[in-house]
């Protein structure tokens, strides 16, 4: 699937789920590029009338959602029915999220909602997570979490934007270490020891998140619950 192509699956899988959206529902809304699809997608039904609210789950998430006239809303004031979120591997109803460093909100988002629908590209779809671990720190906990993360068995990086450019600070003011853990089959251990440790505020490691997957193919989609 060349780069295109991916990104016409996202559209796919993103216009898809929102057919997911009734009336009354408080969606949560997803960062990255195929929740940005859905997030469009739901703008242009709340433009034909349908009636929901959205929780952004990250600055990108929110501009684009105001900018698609979606009625916005927290979680201090709603319960959040259906989140709509991407991710950048998915295992049966595992995922590991934070390509684009909003892992911390998107974890709370997707952790409040009665269901979660994932969209994806089909090449998200693994047998077992194997990508590095995006782990959000505390700017002060930067490395005394790295040297965590190396007697835990991984190889931490800290994320920055390119070459030249200093770290790349979350929405939250925080910083990223990309932490390589090779094959991860059953990640339930080591979520719970990144969990953890002092400074960590969140890591990319959804165990037991995806409730439906919506994957955007070639010509189509395929919905499916893990
Ligand atoms: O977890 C995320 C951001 O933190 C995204 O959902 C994930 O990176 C997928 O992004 P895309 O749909 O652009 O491939």
């Amino acid at each position: 699937m060349n780069q295109s192509e991916r990104e016409a699956a996202k559209r796919r899988a993103g216009e898809r789920a929102v057919e997911a959206v009734e009336d009354g529902t408080v969606v949560g809304l997803g960062s990255g590029s195929t929740a940005a699809h859905a997030i469009r997608a739901l703008g242009r039904e709340v433009d034909a009338g349908l009636d929901v609210e959205g929780v952004p789950t990250s600055f990108q998430a929110r501009e684009i959602a105001v900018d698609a006239g979606i009625p916005l809303t927290t979680l201090d004031e709603a319960d959040v029915t259906l989140a709509i979120d991407g991710a950048d591997q998915i295992a049966g109803r595992d995922l590991l999220k934070g390509g684009g460093g909003a892992h911390a909100r998107e974890k709370i988002v997707d952790a409040a909602a009665d269901r979660l629908l994932v969209v994806a590209d089909p090449t998200k779809e693994v047998d077992v997570l194997d990508d590095p671990v995006p782990v959000e720190v505390l700017p002060d906990a930067r490395t005394p979490v790295a040297d965590a993360v190396r007697r835990l068995g991984g190889r931490p990086e800290l994320r920055r934007a390119d070459r030249k450019s200093g770290p790349v600070v979350s929405d939250n003011g925080n910083l990223i270490l990309d932490c390589e853990f090779g094959a991860m089959p059953a990640p339930t251990g080591l979520a719970a020891d990144l969990s953890a440790l002092p400074g960590v505020v969140e890591h990319g490691l959804f165990v037991d998140f995806a409730d439906e997957v919506c994957l955007g193919t070639e010509s189509d989609v395929t919905v499916f619950e893990p």
